[in-house]
Protein backbone atom coordinates (compact mmCIF):
# COMPACT_ATOMS: atom_id res chain seq x y z
CA UNK A 1 0.00 0.00 0.00
CA UNK A 2 1.56 3.45 -0.95
CA UNK A 3 1.27 6.10 1.78
CA UNK A 4 -1.13 8.42 1.22
CA UNK A 5 -0.53 10.84 4.25
CA UNK A 6 1.53 13.08 2.82
CA UNK A 7 -0.31 14.14 0.26
CA UNK A 8 -3.28 15.01 2.30
CA UNK A 9 -3.57 18.74 2.76
CA UNK A 10 -3.69 22.05 0.37
CA UNK A 11 -1.16 21.55 -2.53
CA UNK A 12 -1.05 25.15 -4.51
CA UNK A 13 -1.09 24.66 -8.40
CA UNK A 14 2.33 26.02 -9.09
CA UNK A 15 2.81 29.16 -11.22
CA UNK A 16 4.60 29.44 -14.28
CA UNK A 17 7.64 31.92 -13.10
CA UNK A 18 8.56 34.01 -16.63
CA UNK A 19 11.35 36.83 -16.46
CA UNK A 20 10.14 40.51 -17.55
CA UNK A 21 11.52 38.86 -21.46
CA UNK A 22 8.71 36.01 -21.08
CA UNK A 23 10.92 33.45 -20.27
CA UNK A 24 11.49 30.99 -17.61
CA UNK A 25 13.06 32.00 -14.90
CA UNK A 26 14.97 29.74 -12.80
CA UNK A 27 15.53 32.48 -9.96
CA UNK A 28 12.12 33.39 -9.74
CA UNK A 29 10.49 29.57 -9.93
CA UNK A 30 12.87 28.98 -6.77
CA UNK A 31 12.09 32.28 -5.14
CA UNK A 32 7.96 31.44 -5.82
CA UNK A 33 8.69 27.79 -4.41
CA UNK A 34 10.15 28.68 -1.07
CA UNK A 35 7.50 31.38 -0.79
CA UNK A 36 5.25 28.16 -0.46
CA UNK A 37 7.45 26.27 1.91
CA UNK A 38 7.57 29.13 3.91
CA UNK A 39 4.08 29.11 4.20
CA UNK A 40 3.41 25.69 5.16
CA UNK A 41 1.65 24.36 2.27
CA UNK A 42 2.16 20.47 1.99
CA UNK A 43 3.45 20.51 -1.12
CA UNK A 44 2.89 21.74 -4.87
CA UNK A 45 2.24 20.58 -7.63
CA UNK A 46 4.26 21.55 -10.85
CA UNK A 47 3.30 22.18 -14.43
CA UNK A 48 -0.33 22.51 -14.82
CA UNK A 49 -3.01 24.33 -15.56
CA UNK A 50 -2.28 26.83 -13.55
CA UNK A 51 2.03 26.66 -14.81
CA UNK A 52 0.55 26.67 -18.57
CA UNK A 53 2.57 23.80 -19.43
CA UNK A 54 0.61 23.31 -22.72
CA UNK A 55 2.14 26.54 -23.75
CA UNK A 56 5.62 25.48 -22.63
CA UNK A 57 8.53 23.54 -24.44
CA UNK A 58 9.29 19.91 -23.02
CA UNK A 59 12.26 21.45 -21.86
CA UNK A 60 11.20 24.47 -20.12
CA UNK A 61 9.00 22.21 -18.40
CA UNK A 62 12.03 20.16 -17.42
CA UNK A 63 13.80 23.86 -15.95
CA UNK A 64 10.41 24.54 -13.86
CA UNK A 65 10.26 21.15 -12.12
CA UNK A 66 14.51 21.13 -11.63
CA UNK A 67 14.05 24.40 -10.03
CA UNK A 68 11.39 23.95 -7.69
CA UNK A 69 13.67 20.38 -6.41
CA UNK A 70 16.24 22.67 -6.38
CA UNK A 71 14.34 24.65 -3.80
CA UNK A 72 12.34 22.48 -2.31
CA UNK A 73 12.81 18.93 -3.02
CA UNK A 74 13.01 16.80 -0.04
CA UNK A 75 11.40 19.53 1.97
CA UNK A 76 7.42 19.05 0.65
CA UNK A 77 5.24 16.38 -1.54
CA UNK A 78 5.78 17.20 -5.09
CA UNK A 79 3.71 15.94 -7.65
CA UNK A 80 4.67 16.65 -10.95
CA UNK A 81 2.19 16.83 -13.48
CA UNK A 82 4.12 15.24 -17.14
CA UNK A 83 1.40 15.04 -19.68
CA UNK A 84 1.63 16.27 -22.81
CA UNK A 85 0.13 16.21 -26.49
CA UNK A 86 2.09 13.25 -27.45
CA UNK A 87 3.11 10.08 -25.04
CA UNK A 88 6.92 10.49 -26.27
CA UNK A 89 7.29 13.96 -24.95
CA UNK A 90 5.11 12.71 -21.66
CA UNK A 91 7.46 9.66 -21.18
CA UNK A 92 10.72 11.81 -21.38
CA UNK A 93 9.00 14.43 -18.69
CA UNK A 94 8.12 11.28 -16.94
CA UNK A 95 11.48 10.01 -16.73
CA UNK A 96 13.40 13.08 -15.79
CA UNK A 97 10.69 13.86 -12.94
CA UNK A 98 11.40 10.32 -11.40
CA UNK A 99 15.52 11.24 -12.07
CA UNK A 100 14.36 14.53 -9.69
CA UNK A 101 13.22 12.58 -7.06
CA UNK A 102 9.38 13.79 -7.20
CA UNK A 103 6.65 12.08 -4.89
CA UNK A 104 3.81 11.61 -7.68
CA UNK A 105 3.44 12.30 -11.71
CA UNK A 106 0.58 13.52 -12.87
CA UNK A 107 -1.39 13.38 -16.49
CA UNK A 108 -4.19 14.89 -17.85
CA UNK A 109 -5.73 12.58 -21.03
CA UNK A 110 -4.81 12.79 -24.68
CA UNK A 111 -5.23 16.81 -25.83
CA UNK A 112 -6.87 18.24 -28.97
CA UNK A 113 -7.75 14.83 -30.81
CA UNK A 114 -11.03 13.07 -29.39
CA UNK A 115 -9.86 9.40 -28.89
CA UNK A 116 -11.38 6.45 -27.82
CA UNK A 117 -11.21 5.65 -24.31
CA UNK A 118 -8.80 2.50 -25.06
CA UNK A 119 -6.65 4.94 -26.39
CA UNK A 120 -6.37 7.25 -23.30
CA UNK A 121 -5.84 3.75 -21.14
CA UNK A 122 -2.88 3.07 -22.99
CA UNK A 123 -1.87 7.02 -22.96
CA UNK A 124 -1.65 6.69 -19.43
CA UNK A 125 -0.47 3.09 -18.88
CA UNK A 126 2.42 4.10 -20.49
CA UNK A 127 3.32 6.77 -18.13
CA UNK A 128 2.76 4.23 -15.21
CA UNK A 129 5.07 2.10 -16.21
CA UNK A 130 7.90 4.46 -17.81
CA UNK A 131 8.48 5.11 -13.52
CA UNK A 132 8.01 2.83 -9.95
CA UNK A 133 6.09 6.50 -9.03
CA UNK A 134 3.13 7.22 -7.37
CA UNK A 135 0.61 8.16 -10.12
CA UNK A 136 -2.84 10.57 -10.14
CA UNK A 137 -5.30 11.01 -13.09
CA UNK A 138 -6.57 14.35 -13.83
CA UNK A 139 -10.22 14.76 -14.60
CA UNK A 140 -10.70 17.90 -16.25
CA UNK A 141 -13.43 17.37 -18.77
CA UNK A 142 -13.94 21.26 -19.07
CA UNK A 143 -10.35 21.33 -20.31
CA UNK A 144 -9.91 18.01 -22.29
CA UNK A 145 -13.20 17.21 -23.61
CA UNK A 146 -13.33 13.91 -21.77
CA UNK A 147 -15.09 12.53 -18.40
CA UNK A 148 -13.38 10.07 -16.62
CA UNK A 149 -15.22 6.74 -16.28
CA UNK A 150 -15.52 4.60 -13.74
CA UNK A 151 -14.80 1.69 -16.11
CA UNK A 152 -11.36 3.49 -17.02
CA UNK A 153 -10.79 4.53 -13.43
CA UNK A 154 -10.65 0.96 -12.22
CA UNK A 155 -8.39 -0.17 -15.00
CA UNK A 156 -6.07 2.41 -14.12
CA UNK A 157 -6.53 1.59 -10.39
CA UNK A 158 -5.41 -2.03 -11.40
CA UNK A 159 -2.21 -0.47 -11.83
CA UNK A 160 -0.36 -0.63 -8.05
CA UNK A 161 1.24 3.18 -8.88
CA UNK A 162 -1.91 4.48 -9.69
CA UNK A 163 -3.38 6.24 -5.91
CA UNK A 164 -5.87 8.35 -6.80
CA UNK A 165 -7.83 11.44 -9.26
CA UNK A 166 -7.11 14.82 -9.32
CA UNK A 167 -10.93 15.95 -9.92
CA UNK A 168 -11.39 19.05 -11.18
CA UNK A 169 -14.72 18.33 -13.10
CA UNK A 170 -17.60 20.50 -11.32
CA UNK A 171 -19.75 17.68 -9.91
CA UNK A 172 -18.74 17.04 -6.51
CA UNK A 173 -20.95 13.87 -6.98
CA UNK A 174 -17.85 12.88 -9.27
CA UNK A 175 -15.82 12.56 -6.67
CA UNK A 176 -18.50 10.75 -4.57
CA UNK A 177 -18.72 8.25 -7.35
CA UNK A 178 -15.45 7.68 -7.96
CA UNK A 179 -14.62 7.18 -3.85
CA UNK A 180 -17.85 4.55 -3.94
CA UNK A 181 -17.05 2.68 -6.84
CA UNK A 182 -13.32 2.64 -6.81
CA UNK A 183 -11.86 -1.48 -6.37
CA UNK A 184 -9.39 -0.09 -3.93
CA UNK A 185 -8.87 3.00 -1.76
CA UNK A 186 -7.70 5.88 -3.67
CA UNK A 187 -6.66 9.00 -2.95
CA UNK A 188 -9.10 12.42 -4.45
CA UNK A 189 -7.71 15.64 -4.73
CA UNK A 190 -10.63 18.40 -4.91
CA UNK A 191 -10.05 20.68 -8.03
CA UNK A 192 -12.54 23.25 -8.14
CA UNK A 193 -11.42 26.10 -5.40
CA UNK A 194 -14.78 27.66 -5.64
CA UNK A 195 -16.50 24.22 -3.93
CA UNK A 196 -13.18 23.02 -1.71
CA UNK A 197 -15.63 22.51 1.03
CA UNK A 198 -18.56 20.83 -1.33
CA UNK A 199 -15.68 19.01 -2.45
CA UNK A 200 -14.17 17.78 0.80
CA UNK A 201 -17.44 17.28 2.08
CA UNK A 202 -18.48 14.27 -0.55
CA UNK A 203 -15.25 12.86 -0.23
CA UNK A 204 -12.52 14.34 -1.19
CA UNK A 205 -9.19 13.69 1.01
CA UNK A 206 -7.34 16.59 -0.26
CA UNK A 207 -7.13 19.76 -2.48
CA UNK A 208 -4.38 21.19 -5.64
CA UNK A 209 -5.73 24.36 -6.71
CA UNK A 210 -5.05 27.36 -9.18
CA UNK A 211 -5.92 30.02 -6.53
CA UNK A 212 -4.61 28.56 -3.56
CA UNK A 213 -1.14 30.27 -4.52
CA UNK A 214 -2.67 34.13 -3.63
CA UNK A 215 -4.07 33.14 -0.28
CA UNK A 216 -2.47 30.09 0.42
CA UNK A 217 -3.46 30.84 4.53
CA UNK A 218 -7.27 30.79 3.68
CA UNK A 219 -6.75 27.63 2.47
CA UNK A 220 -4.86 25.77 5.17
CA UNK A 221 -7.29 27.57 7.57
CA UNK A 222 -10.38 26.38 5.51
CA UNK A 223 -9.57 22.48 5.52
CA UNK A 224 -8.42 22.68 9.48
CA UNK A 225 -11.69 24.20 10.10
CA UNK A 226 -12.99 21.21 7.49
CA UNK A 227 -10.39 18.50 9.30
CA UNK A 228 -12.03 19.74 13.21
CA UNK A 229 -15.93 19.56 11.45
CA UNK A 230 -16.22 23.27 12.02
CA UNK A 231 -18.82 23.87 9.10
CA UNK A 232 -19.87 26.85 9.92
CA UNK A 233 -16.58 28.26 9.94
CA UNK A 234 -15.71 26.70 6.73
CA UNK A 235 -18.74 27.57 5.29
CA UNK A 236 -18.13 31.64 6.14
CA UNK A 237 -14.50 31.01 4.75
CA UNK A 238 -15.48 29.46 1.75
CA UNK A 239 -18.06 32.37 0.67
CA UNK A 240 -15.08 34.89 1.65
CA UNK A 241 -12.92 32.87 -0.69
CA UNK A 242 -15.07 32.88 -3.57
CA UNK A 243 -15.59 36.36 -3.17
CA UNK A 244 -12.38 37.04 -4.03
CA UNK A 245 -12.43 34.26 -6.87
CA UNK A 246 -15.88 36.17 -8.26
CA UNK A 247 -13.43 39.27 -7.98
CA UNK A 248 -10.72 38.02 -9.97
CA UNK A 249 -12.25 36.16 -12.78
CA UNK A 250 -14.29 39.28 -13.05
CA UNK A 251 -11.20 41.17 -15.04
CA UNK A 252 -10.83 40.85 -18.80
CA UNK A 253 -7.93 39.06 -18.62
CA UNK A 254 -6.82 35.45 -18.14
CA UNK A 255 -6.85 34.37 -13.99
CA UNK A 256 -3.50 33.06 -14.22
CA UNK A 257 -2.21 36.79 -15.32
CA UNK A 258 -4.26 38.23 -12.73
CA UNK A 259 -2.82 36.29 -10.00
CA UNK A 260 0.69 36.92 -11.12
CA UNK A 261 -0.09 41.17 -10.77
CA UNK A 262 -1.58 40.14 -7.21
CA UNK A 263 1.57 38.68 -6.20
CA UNK A 264 3.77 40.96 -7.91
CA UNK A 265 1.99 43.64 -4.89
CA UNK A 266 3.36 41.39 -2.60
CA UNK A 267 7.09 41.84 -4.04
CA UNK A 268 6.83 37.98 -5.69
CA UNK A 269 7.22 38.88 -9.18
CA UNK A 270 6.92 36.10 -11.82
CA UNK A 271 6.34 37.86 -15.07
CA UNK A 272 3.08 37.50 -17.35
CA UNK A 273 0.71 34.70 -18.14
CA UNK A 274 2.14 33.59 -21.50
CA UNK A 275 0.18 34.40 -24.74
CA UNK A 276 -2.24 33.37 -25.90
CA UNK A 277 -3.77 33.30 -22.43
CA UNK A 278 -5.07 37.00 -22.97
CA UNK A 279 -3.47 39.78 -20.48
CA UNK A 280 -4.92 42.20 -17.99
CA UNK A 281 -6.19 45.53 -19.83
CA UNK A 282 -6.09 48.93 -18.24
CA UNK A 283 -9.25 48.31 -16.44
CA UNK A 284 -8.65 45.13 -14.39
CA UNK A 285 -5.53 46.29 -12.87
CA UNK A 286 -7.93 48.34 -10.10
CA UNK A 287 -10.45 45.43 -9.45
CA UNK A 288 -7.14 43.52 -9.12
CA UNK A 289 -5.79 45.45 -6.39
CA UNK A 290 -9.49 45.29 -4.94
CA UNK A 291 -8.80 41.24 -4.60
CA UNK A 292 -5.36 41.79 -3.67
CA UNK A 293 -6.89 44.15 -0.27
CA UNK A 294 -10.09 41.81 -0.01
CA UNK A 295 -7.06 38.72 0.64
CA UNK A 296 -5.24 41.43 3.32
CA UNK A 297 -8.16 41.76 4.98
CA UNK A 298 -9.07 37.90 4.84
CA UNK A 299 -5.86 36.67 6.12
CA UNK A 300 -5.43 39.67 9.32
CA UNK A 301 -9.18 38.10 9.92
CA UNK A 302 -7.78 35.00 10.32
CA UNK A 303 -4.80 35.56 12.29
C1 LIG B 1 -9.48 24.81 -14.86
C2 LIG B 1 -8.52 25.10 -13.73
O1 LIG B 1 -7.47 25.69 -13.88
N1 LIG B 1 -8.93 24.68 -12.53
C3 LIG B 1 -8.10 24.90 -11.36
C4 LIG B 1 -8.90 25.59 -10.27
O2 LIG B 1 -8.06 25.75 -9.14
C5 LIG B 1 -9.40 26.98 -10.75
O3 LIG B 1 -8.26 27.78 -11.08
C6 LIG B 1 -10.17 27.66 -9.63
O4 LIG B 1 -11.21 26.82 -9.20
C7 LIG B 1 -10.72 29.01 -10.10
O5 LIG B 1 -11.75 28.81 -11.04
C8 LIG B 1 -7.60 23.53 -10.87
O6 LIG B 1 -8.66 22.62 -10.73
C9 LIG B 1 -6.56 23.02 -11.81
C10 LIG B 1 -5.22 23.60 -11.51
O7 LIG B 1 -5.09 24.40 -10.63
C11 LIG B 1 -4.04 23.17 -12.28
O8 LIG B 1 -4.09 22.12 -12.91
O9 LIG B 1 -3.04 23.92 -12.27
Amino acid sequence: MRDLEKYKGIIPAFYACYDEEGEVSPERIQMLATHYLEVGVKGLYVGGSSGECIYQTVNERKIVLENVMKAVGGKMTIIAHIAAPSTRDSLELAKHAENLGVDALAAIPPIYFVLPEDAIENYWTSMVEATDLDFIIYNIPQTTGYALSVTLLNKMLAHEQVIGVKNSSMPVLDINTFKLESNKELIIFNGPDEQFLGGRSMGADAGIGGTYGVMPQAYLTLDRYIRHSQMREALDLQNDINKIIFKMVSCQGNLYDVMKYILSLDGLKIGQARLPLPRMVETDFAIAKEAHEMIQKLLTKLN
